[in-house]
């Protein structure tokens, strides 16, 4: 395998590397990854995660266990089982499928290091795309908000709605970003203002709670969230609370963007409902860290409901920047997203 490198995956001299994003942002770990078993157990306790990171690690996982020697059948039991390692983001279904493809020929060994990689070099050029479409629709001085983590820890790029920011801040068009803190798991509080403090991108840290006020006071511009899975007719799921971000913003009339690579788009759900929705553990919601380092506990009994995505439905989304264009509404219904995966 080639030496690659993103920001929470790379591999050198054929050996695997995973960026422990649990620790982020006070400590950088690497870990080596050498199993189907340990790559499994990094996405599912996010310790690699974003939707085009998990697919593309996966498959890099994959890859490696080809280098290793192990046999067609081995290596297509261990795709079915990282395929299932978490359900919503299908950026890892439909990468793992093009790994299975690849499994079926002839050389598949070198066939599957090849596909691993080129699913590598295509995220880049695909967060590319994204930013370079997105930020022209950010005019100078704007203050933007995002949810979550969708940078450079989340794909093997410069990332999606994040990418599209923090380009338009190389751009000159000095923005100011609110940053939601997403949580249960703080993806926006620890990641993405990780992302942003590297970037030099200028960022307020706010609750997910505070966005509405924000907008009800003419503070937030546009927004720009990520997907995990984008329905037939332009339905979403993203990280939770990006719904509730999404009605706020109809209300107060604030453009709002989805920003995603072609292969987040899922044909195969009609609509948002067909989405399934990843259901996390309750110590996720109950555990919940003090300022003075101990962690307040909601009660053991308490019962919690602890869904990791909610669903956006297009009805409330502005514009669809994905790595070939933006999209609105009129061109949704007209089915541009199934013209864009079958071309
Ligand atoms: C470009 S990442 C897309 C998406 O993935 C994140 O979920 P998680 O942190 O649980 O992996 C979040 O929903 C991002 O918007």
């Amino acid at each position: 395998m080639k030496n690659l490198l993103a920001l929470s995956l790379k591999t050198v001299q054929g050996e695997l590397y995973v960026l422990d994003q649990t620790l982020l942002p006070h400590q950088q770990n690497w870990l080596h990854c050498t199993t189907v078993a340990q790559m499994v157990t990094l996405i599912q306790r996010l310790q690699l995660r974003g939707a085009p990171a998990i697919g593309i690690g996966a498959s890099l996982l994959l890859a490696y266990r080809a280098t290793q020697g192990d046999s067609r059948e081995q290596l297509l039991q261990a795709a079915e089982i990282l395929r299932a390692a978490r359900p919503t983001a299908v950026n890892l279904m439909n990468n793992l499928d093009s790994m299975i493809q690849a499994l079926r020929q002839a050389d598949f060994a070198d066939a599957a290091v090849a596909c691993a990689e080129a699913l590598f070099a295509e995220d880049v050029a695909l967060c590319q795309n994204m930013a370079e479409h997105g930020a022209e629709l950010v005019q100078p001085n704007e203050r933007l908000l995002t949810h979550c983590n969708t940078g450079g820890l989340a794909t093997a790029g410069v990332g999606t709605a994040l990418g599209v920011i923090n380009l338009a801040q190389q751009q000159g068009k000095t923005i100011q970003l609110w940053v939601d803190e997403t949580r249960p798991l703080l993806q926006g509080g620890r990641l993405t203002a990780w992302e942003c403090q590297q970037l030099g991108i200028p960022y307020q840290l706010i609750c997910d709670n505070m966005a509405g006020m924000l907008m009800a006071r003419g503070e937030v511009d546009r927004i720009f969230v990520g997907a995990d899975r984008i329905a037939a007719n332009g339905d979403f799921a993203n990280k939770v609370g990006t719904y509730s971000l999404a009605v706020l913003a109809h209300y107060h009339k604030v453009p709002f963007y989805v920003v995603a690579p072609h292969t987040t788009i899922d044909l195969s759900c009609p609509d948002g409902s067909a989405i399934p929705i990843e259901q996390r553990a309750a110590d996720e919601i109950r555990g919940v860290s003090g300022a003075f380092g101990q962690t307040l506990w909601a009660p053991e009994q308490a019962s919690v409901f602890n869904p990791a995505f909610d669903v956006t439905p297009a009805s409330l989304v502005t514009g669809w920047v994905l790595d070939t264009g933006v999209y609105n509404q009129q061109q949704i219904a007209d089915g541009v997203l199934e013209h864009i995966v079958s071309h």
